[in-house]
């Protein structure tokens, strides 16, 4: 992170229904990100511990900040994340949030900004992301996150099986389940389990086996799908009510997923035949960690909200993490 690694590292310490960040401030992109420092901050007992790091550095400031300006010369700060083993990944829901809530706490943005129009534009290696402030289902403080576009991940191409994946999870006596590749800007499969007594007895400290695995590998999200609210007969929209677990490229089992929650939802529309067939455009994800709000946006975009928490600041020395 520094180049003599003998001087402090200041860092704040945020998570987004517990999917947990190590954020630092970068603004001149001096700092060097790299895997082996990402993944001894993310480390448990020998580091401050996190599922992730989350670099905030000027779009002007790296290399893949000139795409995000390209795309929005608005966007001008860039998420530069890694995971907690080291490795980068295009995109993170729960991440952006909580990096607009670090901005925000620092000064470096204002909150008219999530407040206007489209919102803020945030660069990320998936592209320009719009973060808006909204209310939560029981009048939270929430952040939505306009997701950008989506598409299913047919893995090996030109294939009748398309998206279609088969997924073996562990614990469950040696059944496959089925599964959908869904790209959010990150690659996800969505797992269809039987019941909440599976998806409570799933055993995530391994990676479920998918086949076939999309190119990039893939985040793993179990899913079963509770009843409806506000369905036939009702004058209300419905709204899809989904519970989940997750198994994160990169990570391993972590409490919440901002990109897989989105993933689920679509997921599960897609399942149920989609709009035509009155499937929700709307949908709360519980995972372990809470509860996150997802909507099917125009133009086959998704959006996000959920809580985003920032609960310490501190000084690390790099020089005396271990892992
Ligand atoms: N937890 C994140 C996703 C983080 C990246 C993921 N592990 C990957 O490698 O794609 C989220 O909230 O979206």
């Amino acid at each position: 992170m520094t180049s003599t690694l003998t001087s402090t590292l200041a860092f704040t310490k945020g998570h987004g229904t517990e999917n947990d960040f190590v954020l630092l401030t970068d603004p001149d992109g001096l700092l060097t990100h790299d895997a082996v420092l990402a993944a001894r901050l993310c480390d448990r007992r020998a580091g401050i511990g996190a599922d992730g790091v989350i670099r905030a550095v000027r779009s002007d400031a790296l290399p893949e900040g000139a795409a995000a300006l390209a795309e929005d010369p608005t966007a001008r700060w860039f998420m530069d994340y890694r995971n907690a083993d080291g490795s980068l990944a295009e995109m993170c829901g729960n991440g952006v949030r909580v990096l607009v809530a670090h901005l925000l706490a620092e000064g470096l943005v204002e909150e008219a900004e999530l407040r206007s129009g489209p919102g803020l534009a945030v660069g990320t290696r998936a592209g320009v992301r719009r973060v808006r402030r909204v209310r939560g289902p029981e009048g939270e403080d929430w952040l939505a996150v306009d997701m950008g576009p989506w598409h299913l991940i047919d893995p090996v191409g030109a294939s009748d099986r398309g998206a279609d994946a088969e997924v073996g999870v562990h614990g469950l006596d040696g059944v496959r389940r089925p599964g959908l590749s869904v790209d959010v800007g990150n690659p996800h499969t969505v797992v269809a389990l039987a019941s909440a007594t599976e998806l409570d007895a799933a055993d995530l400290t391994r990676a479920p086996e998918v086949e076939p695995l999309p190119p990039h590998g893939t985040n793993v999200e179990l899913v079963i799908v509770e009843d409806a609210v506000g369905a036939a007969g009702s004058s209300e929209a419905p709204l899809g009510i989904i519970r989940m677990r997750v198994h994160e490229r990169g990570v391993g089992e972590t409490r919440s997923c901002g990109t897989g929650a989105c993933a689920a939802a679509l997921a599960v529309r897609s399942w149920a035949g989609g709009t035509a067939a009155g499937a929700p455009e709307r949908w709360l994800v519980h995972v372990p960690g809470g509860t996150v709000a997802v909507r099917a946006l125009e133009g086959q975009r998704v959006e996000l909200a959920g809580p985003a928490v920032l609960l310490a600041r501190g000084e690390v020395d790099p020089a005396l993490l271990g892992g």
